[in-house]
């Protein structure tokens, strides 16, 4: 199948590219490689991987040029756009609410749009946890409501799924949306708390701990996400929006712990006020994707801290810059994570 992923050179998005390429699909991926939340220098390390499989074809560009995205539909002859480019981070959402909008719901609607001038109909986009805002449900349904967002990078992305659901319900879209838990692997943003706190501890650098350590993630392995999409490819059609995340959920506080022991140093902990934006508690019920999915997630989060700090290990002996969120922009120098 001919795919044309958006935002393929990011954290997610090059993990899946790499894997439909190994099952024999045709990835075009089009990544602005964007500097806003962290240095590309990573995305196109991330590529460089890619670039070895002769069925991957990388083109620069913005979602929202709308003309030159309908040609690339054309041109490769897509059969389906998985939507991943997006600004992700809730917490700097809140400081700069109209660049999520910009590209997270304005792009979104370029995207649809360029798909219906070329004739294509089916796509899978990544949603997010942060949807339900803070349901005091002990865990979330995708039956729940979703009308209480408390950032703007929440609301832009239930924009986003609101906006597909229009191009269904119009034009017969085929639309499937992951809802992704917390999210994370080898390649993570580097902004995001559980490369930030390993990278800090094995360096004893202090960590900032937001609130008083009792909220809670429900984590999920990169791995099990990337199999998620594949299981929604198999999904034929309609429009549903679905839950992905890991087998178990953990207090910030328990996440440290869990990583203090696996890098074998304690951490300093610095108590900052709770973070305008965050969630208190994110937890899945995935009934549904394991019923019309089979979405069984494998990986249990201490084995996951695992392998990011394997991997951690061996891109520290090739001293990549490691760029971040810096009041803004990102670090313009790219250096070491703030
Ligand atoms: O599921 C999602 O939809 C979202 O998941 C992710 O958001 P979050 O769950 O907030 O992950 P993350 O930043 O790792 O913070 C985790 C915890 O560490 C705390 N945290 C964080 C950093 C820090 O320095 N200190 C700290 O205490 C922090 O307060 C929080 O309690 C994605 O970033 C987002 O793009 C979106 O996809």
């Amino acid at each position: 199948m001919v795919i044309l992923i958006t935002g393929g050179a990011g954290f997610i998005g090059s993990h899946l590219s790499e894997q439909l390429l190994q099952q024999g699909h045709q990835v075009v991926c089009i990544d602005n490689l964007d500097e806003y939340i962290y240095c590309s220098a990573l995305k196109r390390e991330n590529l460089s991987t890619l670039a070895q499989y002769d069925n991957f074809m990388f083109i620069k560009g913005d979602i929202r040029d709308k003309a030159a995205l309908q040609q690339l539909l054309v041109d490769y002859q897509c059969e389906l756009v998985i939507h991943l480019a997006a600004y992700a981070g809730v917490r700097p959402s809140v400081m700069e609410p109209e660049k999520f909008f910009e590209i997270n719901v304005n792009g979104t609607l370029a995207v649809l749009e360029a798909m219906r001038k070329a004739g294509v109909r089916r796509m899978i986009m990544a949603s997010s946890s942060s949807v339900y805002g803070n349901s005091t449900a002990r865990q979330f349904k995708e039956t729940d409501a979703a009308d209480q967002p408390i950032s703007p990078y929440a609301a832009s992305k239930r924009a986003a799924e609101l906006v597909a659901y229009s191009y269904h319900s119009l034009h017969q879209f085929d639309v499937t949306c992951l809802r992704l838990f917390t999210v994370f692997g080898p390649r993570q943003r580097p902004e995001m708390a559980i490369r930030k706190f390993i990278e800090r501890i094995q360096a004893e650098q202090p960590i900032d701990v937001y609130g008083d350590g009792q909220s809670i993630r429900n984590y999920t392995y990169i791995s099990d996400v990337v199999n998620a999409f594949l299981k929604a490819m198999d999904k034929p059609t309609g429009f549903d929006v679905y839950n992905i995340a890991g087998p178990t959920t953990t207090s910030l506080l328990e996440t440290i712990e869990v990583i203090e022991k696996q890098v074998g140093k304690q951490s300093q902990r610095t108590y900052k006020p709770e973070q305008a934006g965050d969630m208190r508690q994110t937890a899945a019920d995935i009934s549904k994707a394991q019923q019309e999915l089979g979405y069984f997630p494998q990986v249990e989060f201490e084995e996951g801290i695992s392998r990011v700090i394997d991997w951690m290990m061996r891109e520290s002996s090739k001293q990549l810059p490691i760029g971040t969120y810096v009041s803004g922009r990102a670090s313009s120098t790219c250096h070491k994570a703030q």
